[in-house]
């Protein structure tokens, strides 16, 4: 279980991001999560990955404090991949990073092995998101933070993203928090809701999976 406890953030002296926001992400849960642009989701998807701290509460998983080392348990997935590689790597470097995903795995998530030998920074947003989501399925990681992870998808594309996503979290019982402005595709995909608003947490009402 990821718990996230009465979490506070500001950035520098501004007034309050978030404050008193709890959340609990169960092992193969989904849940979504929606707000207004700038409300803080990407904020708050960095701290429960620890790429930030909050300034009051703690996010514990298992009750245990996030690895100050290491691989990511609870790995973010931001909207924009291509801050998040190195553009003068080539696509299999990136790739296999962490891990060595199998040639099915990259098929689902539609990779061609044409990309593989391509410096990144030549595939396009939507085809780096892929290579990134993959990137971040390694063994060991327990919760993905899949932050607006489809917008810049086509409709297809986004489709079978999410397939071979769920289909990879359901194997493996991940846990996945959705961060998106799409109520649809919230609800389509996530069990329970919430809505961050005047930096509070607002649970939306439990949405039954089709
Ligand atoms: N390093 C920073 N210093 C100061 N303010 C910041 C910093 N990073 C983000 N912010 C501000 O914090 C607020 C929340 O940003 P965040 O990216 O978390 O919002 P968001 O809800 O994810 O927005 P969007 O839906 O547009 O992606 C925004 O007003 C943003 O300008």
């Amino acid at each position: 279980m990821l718990e996230a406890c009465q979490l506070r953030y500001a950035f520098h002296a501004q007034p309050p991001l978030f404050e008193d926001v709890s959340l609990r992400l169960g092992a193969g849960e989904w849940i979504g999560l929606s707000g207004d642009s700038g409300a803080g989701k990407s904020t708050l998807g960095r701290l429960l990955a620890g790429h930030d701290e909050p300034a009051h509460g703690h996010i514990r998983i298992d009750g245990e404090q996030l690895p100050a080392k290491g691989l990511r348990p609870v790995q973010w997935l931001p909207q924009s991949p291509e801050l998040a590689v190195n553009p003068h790597w080539r696509v299999t470097r990136v790739l296999n990073e962490a891990w060595a995903p199998p040639e099915t795995l990259r098929r689902a998530f539609g990779i061609k092995p044409e990309w593989l030998n391509r410096p990144v920074r030549t595939l396009s947003g939507g085809e780096l998101q892929r290579v990134c989501v993959l990137r971040a399925l390694a063994p060991g990681v327990r919760y993905l933070i899949a932050d607006e992870i489809s917008t810049m998808l086509d409709p297809i594309t986004q489709l079978a993203l999410w397939q071979a996503l769920k289909a990879e979290a359901e194997k493996r019982k991940l846990g996945v928090l959705v961060i998106s402005h799409d109520a649809a595709l919230l609800r389509r995909l996530c069990q329970r809701r919430y809505h961050l608003e005047n930096a509070r947490l607002h649970a939306a009402e439990h949405y039954q999976l089709s």
